[in-house]
């Protein structure tokens, strides 16, 4: 599997919560056909089964906390397998959310040429997500988990853009702009990788 995966581009996109990841995926997969993983629907899913992995996935994500670090690599892992063949590029979304996440993902499954660092405005974040909770029936966007889930981004995954900023990959996207416009900022940053 390793080989299968080995020429395809992997990418991740990191951001806080609300920043836009989800959105500018979107538009990656309509303009360069990429595969777009997101951790956090993937658990979703899992929750949506209605499994008893489900059900303590969903207690966690409620509580805006992270789940252990095995289970979201390997459901991202069986995803790109099954992608695998017919894969140019990955979007990984959401992942890593955490150095350590980052480190194991490359133990287990390969490099990213490219971090999309998505940026917003914490007051802008919060919005978007109060907006969005009037509509997606996610449990998490209410105004407790929205906090928490703030607050673990700074913490925890701020660091992983350091990171990777030492490795001279990380591409900082302005998301305070309209989605056009900062789609263009991220169509510069995936022409700008080497085929
Ligand atoms: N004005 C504006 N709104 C945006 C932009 N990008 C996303 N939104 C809105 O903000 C909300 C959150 O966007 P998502 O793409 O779901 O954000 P995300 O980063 O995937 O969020 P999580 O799934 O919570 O991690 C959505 O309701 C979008 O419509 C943007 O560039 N400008
Ligand atoms: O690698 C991941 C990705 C997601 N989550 C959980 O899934 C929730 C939703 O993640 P998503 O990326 O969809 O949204 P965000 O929190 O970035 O707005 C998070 O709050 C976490 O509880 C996690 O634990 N590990
Ligand atoms: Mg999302």
């Amino acid at each position: 599997m390793a080989d299968k995966i080995k020429d395809a581009k992997i990418i991740f996109v990191v951001g806080g919560p609300g920043s836009g990841k989800g959105t500018q995926c979107e538009r990656i997969v309509a303009k360069y056909g990429y595969t777009h993983l997101s951790s956090g629907d993937l658990l979703r899913a899992e929750v949506a089964s209605g499994s008893d992995r489900g059900k303590q996935l969903q207690a966690i994500m409620q509580k805006g906390e992270l789940v252990p670090l095995d289970t979201v690599l390997d459901m991202i892992k069986d995803a790109m397998i099954a992608k695998a063949d017919v894969s140019k590029g990955f979007l990984i979304d959401g992942y890593p959310r955490e150095v350590k996440q980052g480190e194991e993902f490359e133990k287990k499954i390969g490099k990213p040429c490219l971090l999309l660092y998505v940026d917003a405005k914490s007051e802008t974040m919060i919005k978007r997500l109060l907006k969005r909770g009037e509509t997606s029936g996610r449990s998490d966007d209410n105004e407790e988990t929205i906090k928490k889930r703030l607050d673990l981004y700074y913490k925890a995954t701020e660091p992983v853009i350091a990171f990777y900023e030492s490795r001279g990959i990380v591409k900082k996207v302005d998301s305070e702009l309209p989605v056009d416009e900062v789609f263009v900022q991220v169509s510069q940053a995936i022409d700008s990788l080497k085929p």
